[in-house]
């Protein structure tokens, strides 16, 4: 942000294809080089990553394909002269040079221009340090620190000498799962996994305080937590019905009054259903359908399993959708293993001002099929699209490297990942245009194709090192502005 006057951004978003103008993403930092394998699964990620490939190869990509969509002005014409650039000074918030963009926002941009206040500083520094534990002498130097120096110290959990002072937040490169707008309101998480615990206080920080957001902060929703919580014994605390977690990556907002909250291996259904007794009591939706997927690390979020395309076709995986008549005959089995049922899907649709007659809804395909007819007036037939085009094994192998987690620009343009070839496949089958970025990016330039007139597009992300996080564009994106579908 070039400014320093308060100034008021647009927040609203009330689909997940209506055209992308506004989000919040994290470009990998230094903290992400210094994942060491003993600690990679403790921080959420399968493998330690090769930044330096992370960044040039993979995740440079998608900030030129975001500019190009989003703020072309930044990059049109200027593709080759940012690539000639070892530096990479383009996409280094606070660097001479660095994008700067309003449309495609970088946390750390937002975070150092807050810490510019000596207030907010002097405060966060204390926070981090309580929940980092660190000395007082380290809480001393860590004021010496330069705003934006300071930002990547907070996220990186590392100084520019290397020396590191606490953890790094590898998984701030999710932007997804620190929170949601839904309407003009904004949800913020509780994280489940204390990996992730830090990047929940940075972003109570940045929205509370950023001058985006400051028309927002009356509708800024931070979740309760249990309101007895300290009073439960340790075991019990961990118990599902008390505990209160939510991350982003398990709220879509599918349509302006229809909210899908996922309850798995991050979101409670105790969080659930705070949020929501606040949506309807703030009449920000009508409807809140609940999606019980299975607690396990394959799924994690709902946005893992399924994500929308388009208006009228959506991405997901087959084994959690609809099972057909041979699958149902298991029913009988399911009685008597009480643990399958575990392992099954279950989706509850609750309806403001009735919330204690909720409907059942069968199947995934059922419920989305209903979003787009019902919610988003298609008249057009609803289509699905099947991770590993639902060949076995590929539709579980694709699915772990986020076919289904597909970021959608505008309607029925979507990034993906380049690796999952068989969903891919199911793409073309659906007449789709394949196409990897650097060849989209070419033909921008070129002015062969232009963002504006594409249509039913598949964008390729070279994913080798991004995908050992285990999120997709999905999760990379946190969208703030979206125009109405
Ligand atoms: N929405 C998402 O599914 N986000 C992916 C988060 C991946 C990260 N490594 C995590 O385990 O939290």
């Amino acid at each position: 942000m070039k400014t320093d006057k308060p100034s008021t951004y647009t927040i609203r978003v009330s689909s997940e294809v209506g055209d992308l103008k506004r989000l919040l993403i994290h470009s990998p930092d230094r903290g992400l080089g210094k994942v060491v394998p003993s600690k990679a699964q403790d921080w959420l990620f399968e493998d330690i990553v090769h930044l330096d490939t992370m960044r040039r190869d993979e995740y440079d990509y998608y900030v030129k394909l975001l500019l190009y969509f989003l703020d072309p002005e930044k990059v049109r014409g200027r593709i080759a002269e940012i690539d000639a650039d070892e530096s990479r000074s383009f996409y280094k918030p606070g660097a001479e040079g660095y994008f700067d963009s309003d449309r495609v926002v970088d946390l750390q941009s937002l975070l150092g221009f807050i810490l510019k206040d000596e207030v907010i500083r002097t405060k966060l520094i204390a926070s981090i340090c309580g929940i980092e534990k660190c000395s007082y002498h380290t809480q001393l130097e860590l004021t010496a620190h330069e705003p934006d120096e300071l930002a990547k110290i907070f996220i990186s959990g590392s100084l520019s000498d290397e020396r590191m002072l606490f953890s790094p937040l590898p998984n701030l490169i999710f932007t997804r799962d620190i929170g949601i707008v839904i309407n003009d309101y904004i949800l913020l998480n509780r994280p489940a996994k204390a990996a992730r615990t830090r990047e929940s206080l940075l972003a109570q920080y940045i929205f509370f305080h950023h001058p985006m957001f400051v028309d927002y902060r009356d509708k800024i929703i931070e979740i309760p937590d249990n309101d007895k919580h300290f009073l439960l014994p340790e075991d019990e605390k961990l118990n599902d019905y008390n505990r209160s977690t939510l991350e982003g990556g398990d709220v879509m907002m599918v349509a302006p009054r229809h909210l899908l909250i996922g309850c798995s291996e991050r979101t409670t259904l105790y969080a659930a259903q705070q949020v929501m007794r606040i949506l309807f009591a703030k009449n920000v939706v009508d409807t809140i359908t609940i999606v019980k997927i299975p607690k396990k690390r394959d799924y994690m979020h709902i946005d893992t399993i399924f994500t929308q395309v388009k208006k009228n076709m959506w991405v997901l995986l087959h084994s959690l959708g609809r099972q057909g008549d041979e699958a149902r005959k298991k029913d009988v089995l399911h009685f008597f293993a009480a643990q399958a049922l575990d392992q099954e899907l279950k989706i509850m649709q609750f309806h403001k001002g009735q919330e204690h007659t909720p409907i059942e809804i069968e199947n995934l395909e059922d419920l989305l099929a209903e979003i787009s007819r019902n919610d988003l007036g298609c008249q057009d037939e609803v289509k699905f699209i099947y991770s590993g085009n639902n060949e076995f094994p590929f539709g579980d192998r694709e699915q772990w490297t986020d076919s289904c987690n597909l970021l959608a620009l505008k309607d029925g343009v979507v990034i993906g990942y380049d690796r999952n070839d068989k969903t891919l496949d199911a793409f073309r089958a659906q007449g789709f245009r394949v196409l990897s970025a650097a060849d989209l990016l070419a033909q921008f330039e070129a002015g062969t194709l232009a963002p504006d007139t594409l249509t039913d597009t598949f964008i390729m992300l070279p994913s080798a090192e991004l995908s050992r996080a285990r999120g997709g564009s999905h999760c990379m994106s946190m969208p703030i502005w979206r125009n109405d579908p």
